[in-house]
């Protein structure tokens, strides 16, 4: 039987990226045998634009009976006074399909230093994989929004904390076996209740993982100066943001990043962590590797094909190990050159 793919091109470059990444994952069908059936859906500003909704019901139910869903970018300045912005569908749907933790790796292959801005020894080494709570915090606690007042409400409860706390744990004891909790302990209240949830269950049952934690300005700083020091990150909405933006500079662009929302069934959302560049958009500029990237996820995660997973992997490192890239890593292709590479060495 086939497995139900919705596939969300979105705004911006999202639509050159996702379709990339269809490319590269028809590639990797035809070759492993794989039966995938794609619906394709509007979603964020097209679908403002199209339906008058960013998260139309017809997507949602599209989603909601998928194996998995792949999502390009969505957002633009286009609909920056929208009623509801592409934004809050976003945030809509991923509240919907329940997909609380957001995994984003970051890595400098060996020999790929010069990718980095670091460039030099501080990238050697750099393998780290962020766990971000992806349903809770400031993104979905209720605000207010006035001329001159405005408030944004953080709430977690343990439970949040605990799930996605689970994670990480469980990822850390397949890679490096560390974990570094980020927090704003000294200061937030939410920030005090995850770090003692963190703590009771590393207590209870992963004392074979080794645990700090770090304070979120810290950790920022951390990033740039000893990046190869951390393994698996694990911190809440807001912070994972920012931080896997940050860190995916690491690696040479946010445009290399890939990401994969999970649950607790095995239906996944897969993103590049990017969004919608309009800076960049309609010029075939855009690094379609994340978003390749998080095809190769989704295969892993949802549909439980590894083989095929591997198998994009390695087509995508061996194109950038041998100089092929898009100008965000000083390379000479363009979107559908650097793809055609990949799908060539699949
Ligand atoms: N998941 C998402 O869909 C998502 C994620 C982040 C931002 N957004 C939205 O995207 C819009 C633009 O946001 P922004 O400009 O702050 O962030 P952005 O991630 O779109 O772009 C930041 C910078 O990175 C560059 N960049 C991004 N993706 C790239 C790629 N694949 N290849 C090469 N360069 C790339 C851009 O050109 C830009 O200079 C906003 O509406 C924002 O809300 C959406
Ligand atoms: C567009 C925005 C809502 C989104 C987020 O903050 O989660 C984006 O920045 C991301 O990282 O996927
Ligand atoms: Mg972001």
């Amino acid at each position: 039987m086939a497995s139900k793919i919705a596939f969300l091109p979105g705004d911006g470059v999202g639509p050159e990226v996702a379709n990339a990444a269809k490319k590269v994952l028809d590639a990797a069908a035809k070759k492993h045998e794989l039966s995938l059936e794609y619906a394709d859906c509007f979603f964020g500003g097209a679908a403002i634009d199209a339906m008058g909704d960013p998260f139309p019901a017809e997507t949602k139910e599209a989603c909601l009976s998928a194996d998995a869903i792949f999502l390009g970018a969505i957002g633009g300045p286009k609909w920056d006074g929208a009623k509801k912005r592409p934004e809050a569908g976003l945030l809509e749907m991923r509240k919907a399909l329940g997909v609380f933790a957001n995994l984003r790796p970051v890595s400098v292959a060996p020999g790929m230093e010069q990718l980095s801005p670091l460039r030099e020894e501080r990238a050697k080494g750099v393998d780290l994989l962020i766990v971000r709570e992806l349903t809770g915090g400031l993104y979905f606690g209720e605000r207010t929004e006035g001329y001159d007042l405005a408030t944004d409400q953080c709430l977690y409860t343990k439970d949040e904390v605990t799930r996605v706390a689970r994670i990480a744990f469980e990822a850390a004891k397949k890679r490096g076996g560390r974990v570094a909790s980020v927090d704003k302990a000294n200061v937030l209240a939410t920030s005090r209740l995850w770090r003692s949830a963190v703590k009771e269950l590393h207590e209870a049952e992963y004392k074979d993982v080794e645990l700090t934690h770090v304070l979120v300005d810290a950790m920022a700083m951390k990033l740039i100066q000893a990046p190869a020091e951390f393994d698996v990150i694990l911190t809440e909405n807001l912070f994972g943001d920012i931080l896997s933006d940050e860190a995916s500079v690491l690696s040479g662009s946010i445009g290399l990043a890939p990401s994969a929302s999970l649950g607790e069934g095995p239906r996944g959302l897969y993103e590049p962590i990017h969004g919608s560049a309009p800076d960049i958009a309609g010029q075939g500029k855009a690094n379609p590797a994340g978003a390749i990237m998080s095809a190769a996820m989704l295969l892993r995660y949802s549909l439980g094909e590894s083989a095929a997973a591997d198998n994009i992997e390695a087509a995508v490192s061996k194109a950038l190990a041998s100089g092929r890239g898009t100008g965000d890593i000083g390379g000479e292709d363009d979107t559908a050159s650097f793809t055609d590479a990949v799908v060539e060495l699949i």
